[in-house]
């Protein structure tokens, strides 16, 4: 096994599915998910134009004074759960992370049906100050959510289904996009504690649900190889990261794997790290069941067992109920004096521990 991501050119894929170069494209995606769980996806649909409008907004965004940003806290939007992160507000296993956030979600109207639910909602963008950051990040948002149900039919063909079943049974009426624009500031060497210089950018963790769709600046970004050992991911201009989250994991059966990652903080003399995870999630009230692959090989002994220790480290015991419950058992911990219907079924696996918020 080589111990490099795989690098995958979506082209052929593009240009024809069903040509020869095409199944490649799509063989090699399903071989990517079902051993390393991630993969580098390069000559995507996404624009290089829509790419560095995003990079440009973000950098400025961080840039505005501090009584800017914190006008726009994530504290401020309720569940919609979007605004403004800052720096160590979050928390993986119980460690501070060292990065500063800007989270957003396709915008909602008012009369949206699920509007007031969890992670449904308005945005709230620097209009006044950064009067072009709103239609950077949705469009972005836009082509990479396109991205996503490409991605999807890909999965699809991979497991020898129909190329859109998963994506009417997954995605329809239309899937939970979760955005994040992070930065991740060098270290202080001067000025640091020791235990914040040992921090990390995130800690190691998993994805909680189906595909992260993720676009880096500059490198930081380590994965666990199928052989256990901590690799870094190199940084390829236009390309993107992807990788299996925990649901999608469970769904398969462990054919597809969600593996721990983590991102190392800039070194001092670094510029600071800019990242964009687009968490491409199931549509608010998909069951969540697991697939019958039946007409598959069964996965071997070995591939079982592995799916059994992932599985062995997270709360997960049942796979039931709808995607609402899991999403809103995480939102309920990051605002614990939400009074949510019922969502008692599933013990979400979440890995990541976000700041409390006081409603
Ligand atoms: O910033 C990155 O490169 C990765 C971010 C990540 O893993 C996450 O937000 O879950
Ligand atoms: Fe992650």
């Amino acid at each position: 096994m080589s111990r490099c991501i795989p690098e995958i050119n979506f082209a052929p894929y593009l240009v024809d599915a069903t040509s020869l170069e095409g199944r490649e494209t799509i063989q090699a995606i399903y071989d990517a998910v079902s051993s390393w769980g991630f993969f580098l996806l390069t000559n995507t649909p996404v624009t290089q134009n829509q790419q560095t409008a995003l990079l440009n907004s973000a950098k400025q965004f961080f840039d505005l004074p501090m009584e800017k940003k914190v006008a726009l806290d994530v504290a401020n939007g309720g569940v919609a759960w979007r605004g403004y992160m800052p720096l160590g507000g979050e928390y993986t296993h119980g460690r501070q992370d060292w990065k500063e956030g800007f989270y957003v979600g396709p915008e909602h109207e008012d009369d949206h049906a699920l509007t007031g639910m969890p992670l449904h909602g308005r945005n709230q963008f620097p209009d006044a100050d950064l009067p072009s950051m709103r239609n950077d990040v949705l469009k972005y948002l836009e082509q990479v959510s396109e991205l996503g149900k490409m991605l999807t039919e890909v999965l699809s063909l991979g497991l020898k289904l129909e190329k859109n079943e998963l994506r009417r049974a997954w995605l329809e009426p239309e899937p939970i996009l979760l955005f994040r624009c992070f930065k991740y500031s060098p270290l202080l060497e001067a000025t640091e504690s020791q235990s914040l210089k040992e921090s990390f950018g995130i800690g190691e963790h998993t994805d909680f649900g189906y595909l992260t769709i993720l676009k880096v600046d500059s490198p930081g970004l380590q994965i666990l190889s199928p052989s256990d050992e901590w690799v870094d991911v190199p940084v390829i201009e236009n390309a993107f990261i992807v990788n299996v989250g925990d649901m999608l994991d469970q769904l398969t059966h462990g054919r597809f794997r969600s593996r721990p990652h983590r991102v190392q903080r800039p070194k001092s003399v670094s510029p600071p790290r800019y990242s964009f995870p687009l968490f491409f999630d199931f549509a608010w009230n998909t069951k969540m069941q697991r697939l019958s692959l039946d007409h598959l090989p069964p996965l071997t002994a070995e591939e079982q067992e592995l799916a059994r220790k992932r599985w062995a480290n997270t709360s997960f015991r049942k796979v039931e109920g709808t995607w609402a419950q899991y999403l809103a058992k995480k939102v309920q911990k990051v605002f614990p004096d939400l009074n949510l219907p019922d969502f008692e079924p599933n013990k979400a696996p979440s890995t990541r521990f976000t700041r409390v918020v006081k409603a």
